[in-house]
């Protein structure tokens, strides 16, 4: 990509973001700009040359493209902050959760196209599931912010309204797979694997399993049907996790991480 791009927020996702970019080639790391406050924690940006530095406003004059990427309750601030820098011909996208495309165009003014996107932290190892809300921005800029994402994983255009959804689902749900993994691993070392082995065991059936849907694009059902043997075990072990919630626990989770998100403080 010939244009730069600056990352303002250098945190966990605005650096998975840079690696993911990079380490594809969709961009030259002296092209990337990527900032926080202690930049010494950009070390390892850095050393692959990518310009990190803490000036807000100088990184996003150099870039035509500029990814938000701070905490809800700063990114108003920030928007301020770099206001002079966003002329009508840029492209500002924020992955922040909670701020409306609304509150952007409230801070920015009129002119350059707003997008919303929600990644998540798998955008480090490009394999993101990333959905992008757009303000009045034109189907071809559209196209770009998609081809963007769609080189660091998977990415779909929603609308806005479904933003907090996606939040949810794509951004928290590492987390929530996360965990799935860490209580296998602690199931597979009570019946007999060392920790990392169980650990082994467990991420890549759960990375099979996920690709089973992804490549055949049937119902989840669908493919346990083929695991349950009749009177076998993984249909007693299936059985007696719905019996303890299983379902139940993750439905209610996703709900409440949703109703969550309203309460985030983004002023
Ligand atoms: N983590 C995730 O999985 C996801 C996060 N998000 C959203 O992305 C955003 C960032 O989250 P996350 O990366 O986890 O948070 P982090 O706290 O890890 O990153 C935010 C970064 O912003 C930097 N920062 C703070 N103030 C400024 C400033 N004035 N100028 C420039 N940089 C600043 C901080 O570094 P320093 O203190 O050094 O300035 C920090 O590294 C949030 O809005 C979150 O809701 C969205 C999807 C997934
Ligand atoms: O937990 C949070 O609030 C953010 C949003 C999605 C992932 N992290």
């Amino acid at each position: 990509m010939s244009r730069k791009i600056a990352i303002i927020g250098g945190g966990n996702l605005g650096s998975a973001i840079a690696f993911g970019l990079i380490d594809q080639s969709f961009i030259q790391a002296e092209s990337l700009f990527v900032t926080r406050r202690q930049i010494a924690k950009l070390g390892t940006l850095g050393e692959r040359g990518v310009n990190v530095l803490s000036d807000n406003l100088f990184a996003a004059q150099q870039a035509e493209w500029i990814i938000i990427a701070v905490k809800p309750h700063l990114a108003t601030k920030v928007l301020e902050e770099i206001k002079s820098a966003i002329t009508p011909d840029k492209t500002v996208i924020s992955v922040v959760t909670g701020v409306s495309l609304e509150q952007m165009r409230k801070a920015i003014g009129e002119g350059p196209a707003l997008f919303r996107a929600m990644p998540n932290t798998a955008i480090a190892i490009r394999e993101s599931m990333t959905c992008i809300a757009a303000a009045d921005a034109p189907e071809s800029t559209q196209k770009e912010v998609v081809e963007l994402f769609n080189q660091v994983g998977q990415a779909i255009i929603i609308n806005e309204e479904l933003m907090n959804s996606a939040t949810v689902l794509g951004a928290c749900g590492i987390a929530y797979a996360l965990r799935f993994i860490r209580a296998a691993s602690q199931g597979g070392i009570e019946i007999g694997f060392p920790a990392e082995v169980a650990q082994l065991i467990a991420s890549q059936t759960v990375k099979g399993a996920a690709s089973l849907l992804i490549e055949n694009k049937k119902h989840p059902e669908f493919e346990i049907d083929k695991v349950t043997t009749p009177q076998g075990c993984t249909i007693a072990g299936l059985n007696e996790m719905e019996h303890q919630g299983f379902s139940s626990a993750l439905i209610k989770g996703i709900m409440t991480s949703y109703l969550k998100i309203d309460k985030i403080p983004t002023e």
